[in-house]
């Protein structure tokens, strides 16, 4: 049973409306957002008995859920930590939950590292890399080919609407790789210049179809023409396990806002009642297996097709919800 939402911390209310304003973003860092957040809630908890503490960390984690649908992290991490609440009393329930979510935190930086470590093998000196949106798992192979004195370059697309690249080439910047910025729309012509395509997920379905920022899936196609390998880096927490009995990954619609502002539209068309202007604002899309060469894990390094196999492994076959455990 889910309580209801007066039972939870205010500050597990504010980080999920930091995941769903996307102030907090990217699929790692909204699942040990989440994580942290189930913590906090078993720390503050007031709970008088264990149901209700049960009760109380159910609907926390169904509030930070409910924020944004598409980065498979989110519910996983979730899972993860109600899995590890265990206990007779109200204390034991407190202190295995933050145990849990501890330990899910410090798996996952463990992860990230040893995923940039394997990645980093298909980087050889002086390769050129380009790069969609901004992803820790992405960013964290070119990390680890730096510190094994490799030379990276990067060509690094904004990545429309919300220009996530900026965060991409900020960060490359700061560790000295040479960055190449260019509108989404130049990405073909650049293709030329480039080794690899380098992207992150937000979540891998069981046929090995990647879901990630809106673009991947073209950008993929072009690279596939012009014979430039793609590489997906994505921890194990990003494979979608609904996806093993059939279910499809829900791609976020996001507000129109986001590519065209109120004073835009009011160019376009002055009529505050015109309702045949529509604006679509799709977060992400779905690249087929055959368009990806790589899908890299902390597990190793896995062509699209096969990464069912370590899918039915970490999660066997599930379609409930977190809190359902
Ligand atoms: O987990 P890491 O690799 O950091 O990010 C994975 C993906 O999450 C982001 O989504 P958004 O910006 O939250 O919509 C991007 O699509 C990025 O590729």
């Amino acid at each position: 049973m889910v309580s209801d939402a007066s039972d939870v911390a205010p500050v597990v209310q504010s980080t999920a409306d930091d995941i769903a304003e996307m102030r907090i973003r990217g699929a790692a860092t909204i699942a040990d957002a989440a994580a942290e957040a189930l913590a906090t809630q078993a720390e503050l908890s007031d709970a008088s008995s264990p149901a209700a503490f049960r009760s109380q960390m159910h609907a926390a984690a169904k509030t930070v859920y409910e924020t944004r649908p598409t980065a498979v992290s989110l519910p996983n991490a979730l899972r993860y930590v109600l899995r590890e609440m265990d206990g007779d009393t109200v204390d034991e329930l407190r202190s295995s939950t933050i145990a849990g979510a501890e330990a899910f935190r410090r798996n996952l930086e463990r992860a990230q590292t040893t995923l940039g470590e394997i990645g980093a093998n298909r980087l050889r000196d002086g390769d050129v890399v380009m790069t969609h949106c901004h992803s820790t798992d992405a960013l964290a192979c070119i990390e680890a080919a730096l510190e094994a004195g490799k030379h990276i370059e990067a060509i690094v697309r904004e990545t429309r609407p919300r220009n996530q690249g900026h965060i991409t080439a900020r960060q490359l910047r700061e560790w000295g790789v040479p960055v190449t910025l260019i509108v989404d729309n130049a990405a073909r012509r650049y293709l030329n210049d480039a080794d690899h395509v380098l992207v992150g997920a937000d979540s891998i379905a069981a046929d090995g179809s990647v879901i990630n920022k809106i673009g991947t899936s073209g950008l993929a196609v072009n690279a596939r023409e012009r014979g430039v390998p793609v590489m997906v880096a994505a921890q194990t927490i990003k494979l979608h396990p609904d996806t093993l009995t059939g279910h499809t990954v829900a791609i976020e619609t996001r507000d129109e806002t986001e590519v065209l502002t109120p004073s835009e539209r009011n160019e376009i068309t002055p009529h505050e009642s015109d309702d045949e202007l529509t604006v679509e604002n799709p977060a992400f899309d779905v690249t087929p297996p055959r368009h990806v060469d790589a899908i890299v894990t902390e597990r190793g390094q896995f062509p699209p097709e096969s990464i069912v196999t370590l899918m039915r492994e970490l999660f066997g076959e599930t379609t409930r919800d977190p809190w359902e455990t």
